[in-house]
């Protein structure tokens, strides 16, 4: 884009993701330029997958503490989400959400469909998340699986429950994860579970 140049970047922060505070020159649509400084935090891409079941209209979600969540003064921290997390290197997206339904809910999945992918804060976040549905059966529960990896600090509470339940949810907000809210409400516009 020839509107943008001289760009440099400096690192502010480099612990799990990186904080970068990019200078640049920035021409306006009047001709001008100007010299402009942001912040960009990211780490990997990442994915999330709603799994849901045709047969029972369910669908599995995690329940965890969130430290963001709980310094904004948000429901003590708990946050319901879909199943998802970062994409390590040279992984595909579709490989990292297998693994991560496996790690987080205990559930293989084999029966993926993208839906699309997204910036869930562009003025801020550099990561894309990649955004997938996967129907899913009660025999693809793996036993004693699931739960997230506690050598990684992680603890999940896994919970299935009627589609119609998780959506009342969103208006309730007691589900207020972007990634979350555009998940059911796909699977309700689409109406795969209808
Ligand atoms: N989020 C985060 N995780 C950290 C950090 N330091 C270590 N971790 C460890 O890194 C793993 C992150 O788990 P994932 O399942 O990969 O990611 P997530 O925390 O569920 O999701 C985060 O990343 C997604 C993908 O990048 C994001 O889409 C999502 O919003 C969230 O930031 C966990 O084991 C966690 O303990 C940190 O500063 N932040
Ligand atoms: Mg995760």
């Amino acid at each position: 884009m020839n509107r943008i140049k001289n760009i440099k970047s400096t690192v502010l922060s480099h612990f799990w993701g990186k904080l970068e505070r990019i200078d640049f020159d920035f021409k306006f649509k009047n001709g001008n330029w100007k010299r402009l400084s942001h912040e960009a935090y990211g780490k990997s891409d990442g994915v999330a997958i709603l799994l849901y079941n045709t047969e029972t209209k369910k669908v599995v979600l995690s329940k965890q503490f969130r430290i963001p969540v709980y310094i904004s003064g948000v429901s003590e921290g708990v946050s319901i989400e879909v199943c998802g997390g970062a994409i390590d290197e040279g992984e595909s997206p579709e490989t990292t959400v297998i693994r991560e339904a496996k790690e987080e809910l205990g559930y293989h999945i084999s029966n993926l469909k993208a839906v699309n992918t997204v910036f869930l804060s562009p003025g801020i976040v550099r990561e894309r998340v990649h955004l997938f549905i996967g129907e899913y059966k009660d025999l693809d529960k793996i036993d004693n699986s699931g739960g997230g990896l506690e050598i990684e600090g992680e603890e999940i509470e896994v919970m299935e429950l009627p589609v119609e339940e998780a959506l009342n949810m969103i208006d309730s907000q007691e589900i207020i994860d972007a990634r979350t809210i555009m998940l059911l409400q796909h699977v309700k516009i689409k109406g795969l579970l209808s």
